[in-house]
């Protein structure tokens, strides 16, 4: 089965608030940028994926995606992350009612395309199913098959919300590249453990990062 996801970037000016400590308003955009153009180049490279929808507002970010080959879709709702989630879900679904639709973070670095494919065949199983991320709190993945509402609940604690919508949690070892987005110093440090993609390389690369 091939997915399509869907991608929610914010506006970059306003992304990654709470890396303010380890990278300064100058260059927090750019790596947000980073972190969403290695998500979708891993996402384009994973044998379980047909197609990448990144909702974004944000011109620069959607010149620099769409060269890479997502499709991008306008968050016309303007009305936070579940709401452009629903939205480009629905968008999708209009070009290609048949596909089971995931709802990833633009925030994974990280990602290897063969853990995705995991994570993607083993969310084929049920009818809506989620991956926590690496701290459990909070949600990297959320995928609906065909036939069935995403019901996006991301946001604060949105494993338990999650997992109180009926969805099921995917129980995966070995899924770490999925499960580690970035919203720390903390967190990059584990990403770049754990190897990040080549735009978020060379942004980091310039950045001191407290702990290192
Ligand atoms: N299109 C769209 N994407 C959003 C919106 N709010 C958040 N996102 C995206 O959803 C994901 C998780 O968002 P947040 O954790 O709220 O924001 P963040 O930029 O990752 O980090 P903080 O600013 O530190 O909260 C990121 O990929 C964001 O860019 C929104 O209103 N519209
Ligand atoms: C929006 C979420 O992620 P973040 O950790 O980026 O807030 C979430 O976990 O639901």
């Amino acid at each position: 089965m091939q997915w399509t996801l869907v991608i929610p970037l914010k506006p970059l000016t306003r992304a990654k608030s709470r890396l303010s400590d380890t990278a300064h308003d100058g260059v927090r955009p750019g790596l947000a940028l980073a972190f969403a153009q290695d998500t979708v180049a891993a996402a384009l490279g994973c044998p379980a994926v047909a197609d990448v929808a990144v909702v974004t507002n944000d011109a620069l970010a959607g010149r620099e995606l769409a060269a890479l080959g997502a499709r991008i879709v306008p968050d016309a709702p303007g009305a936070g992350l579940n709401a452009a989630l629903a939205h480009g879900a629905a968008a999708v679904r209009a070009s290609r009612p048949e596909s089971p639709v995931a709802a990833l973070n633009a925030d994974l670095p990280a990602l290897r395309p063969l853990e995705l494919a995991r994570v993607l065949n083993a969310a084929a199983e049920f009818p809506r199913a989620f991956l926590a991320d690496a701290a459990r709190v909070g949600t990297t993945l959320l995928g609906a098959g065909p036939e069935h509402e995403l019901l996006p609940r991301f946001g604060r604690d949105s494993r338990a919300r999650h997992r109180a919508s009926g969805a099921v949690e995917l129980r995966l070892d070995g899924v770490g590249s999925v499960r580690q987005d970035v919203d720390t110093g903390a967190d990059l440090r584990a990403a770049l453990a754990l190897g990040v993609g080549p735009h978020t390389a060379a942004v980091s690369a310039g950045l001191l990062i407290p702990g290192s």
